[in-house]
């Protein structure tokens, strides 16, 4: 082999630093047949040397900014994660020097992805960031490159690898939140601080980073509102199974006209899914995307989502197409070029629900709560309420037909009022329509 190999430095030896690690280490040889380059781990930096990697002869660094500064490679490999910190330091300085970056790090590229993708147009460096999203599904480069021809006008997902787990084995075993989220942390799969997985931070770094991709403007965390799986009970995730849905964690960002102009909506928040719907039927720790576009229609793309191998495969195709000289910007577009959309206001929608009311079983209690629901023009398709159990509290659980969504706001409002009404309802929007 006659070209010079691609020398990388990795950041961060956890859960995906090892798995990337092994994957270089294991597929040596196919890289260098695909890529023409043998790839070459230069260096290796994280708080502690993991045991059982494949690292022999590899110069280590417990100071990630020293390793970025001083060794001699093409590529640094960002594993450490957070938005901020360390993994920022280190990338905005690898990029300073014209090195390529590769990073699985969703929470910085969604906060700081613009001010990088500028750092590296200027440096003539490229950042990679495939395995920030979807795992090992080659989403980014689907959307940037592969959907390129389209006007996407949505593009909608899974996203965490976690809530999702949790969700599904939660849906099929019964046991309980708690116990689930420590099995998906166990496997890898959640993030440091699992409040970002379960609070829907994580999801919403994702559909941030796609929304860009998809609509061609600037990457902004800021545009996405956000809502998680706490509230989320063993009793809805059973109702929707009765109704014919699964309750996921969805990222959903849409352009559509509003006042003349394009204007995006993005957001994050658990949704009963239909089941004849794609979506209805990915579980564990897979994710999935759905985009429309304006020729090719909907496309569809499933797989796993999180874990140590997923990701690496992902990071790992980033570093083949830097070894290939198949670059390119970092969003499809020089930064210049993203424009700015504004954001659909908030109430403006249409949705259809579920709702779920736990109601001290009194005469006329339901009439109030039709009553609401009346006087807004919302408009029941199905209700559940079993068995009778005077002056205790019980379920009772409905389906409402699209609506406004500020209308369906105002009605649950006035039914929270009911005094017979002993919990805030429970909303949970139908997805898709
Ligand atoms: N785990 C997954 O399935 C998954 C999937 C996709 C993306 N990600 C992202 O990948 C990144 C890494 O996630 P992970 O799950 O591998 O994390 P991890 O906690 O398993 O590993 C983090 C690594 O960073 C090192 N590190 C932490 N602070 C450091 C410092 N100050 N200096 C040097 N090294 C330091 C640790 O020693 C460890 O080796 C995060 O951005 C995460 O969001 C994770
Ligand atoms: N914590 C993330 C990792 C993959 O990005 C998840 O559960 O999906
Ligand atoms: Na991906």
């Amino acid at each position: 082999m006659s070209s010079s190999p691609l020398k990388i430095a990795i950041a961060g030896l956890g859960t995906v630093g090892g798995g990337t690690v092994e994957l270089l280490a294991g597929h040596a040889d196919l890289l260098a047949a695909r890529t023409g380059r043998r790839l070459e781990l230069v260096a290796a930096a994280a708080l502690e040397r993991p045991a059982g990697l494949p690292l022999d002869g590899v110069p280590f660094y417990t100071d990630a900014r020293e390793m970025t500064r001083d060794a001699d490679y093409d590529v640094l490999i960002e594993l450490i994660g957070g938005a901020n910190g360390i993994a920022l330091d280190v990338v905005r300085a690898a990029l300073e020097r014209g090195k390529h970056v590769v990073t699985a790090n969703k929470a910085m590229i969604a906060h700081h992805g613009v001010e990088l993708a500028r750092l590296a147009e200027l440096t003539g460096a490229n950042i990679g960031f495939e395995a920030s999203v979807g795992g090992g599904i080659p989403v980014i480069k689907a959307l940037r490159e592969g959907l390129a021809a389209n006007r996407v006008t949505k593009v909608m997902g899974i996203l965490n690898g976690t809530c999702n787990f949790i969700l599904s084995t939660m849906q099929e075993t019964g046991r309980e939140f708690a116990d689930v989220l420590a099995e998906a942390q166990a496997l890898g799969y959640a993030e440091a601080d699992p409040t970002f997985d379960i609070d829907g931070i994580d999801t919403a770094h994702k559909l941030a980073i796609l929304a860009s991709l998809a609509f061609g403007m600037p990457v902004s965390i800021d545009a996405v509102t956000c809502e998680g799986i706490r509230h989320v009970s063993a009793l809805d995730i059973r109702y929707a199974a009765e109704l014919g849905y699964r309750i996921k964690l969805l990222g959903v960002a849409s352009l559509s006209e509003i006042n003349g102009e394009l204007a995006t909506d993005c957001r994050v928040y658990p949704a009963m899914v239909p089941l004849g719907f794609p979506l209805a039927h990915v579980d564990g720790p897979f994710n999935a995307v759905v985009t429309e576009g304006d020729f090719v229609g909907r496309t569809v793309l499933e797989g796993r989502g999180a874990g140590a191998h997923p990701t690496a495969s992902a990071v790992v195709a980033d570093l083949i197409d830097l070894a290939c000289g198949r670059v390119g910007p970092a969003f499809g577009l020089p930064v210049d070029r993203l424009e700015p959309r504004p954001t659909a206001p908030r109430g403006a929608g249409r949705a259809a629900w579920y709702i779920r009311l736990m109601v001290r079983d009194e005469p006329g209690v339901f009439a109030d709560i039709a009553a609401a629901l009346r006087d807004e023009k919302v408009s029941m398709e199905q209700v559940i309420q079993r068995g009778r159990a005077p002056n205790q509290t019980v379920p009772v659980v409905m389906t409402v037909h699209e609506t406004d969504e500020a209308a369906m706001l105002r009605a649950v409002a006035r039914i929270n009022g009911i005094a017979s009404v002993a919990e805030p309802p429970r909303l949970i929007r139908i997805e898709p329509l």
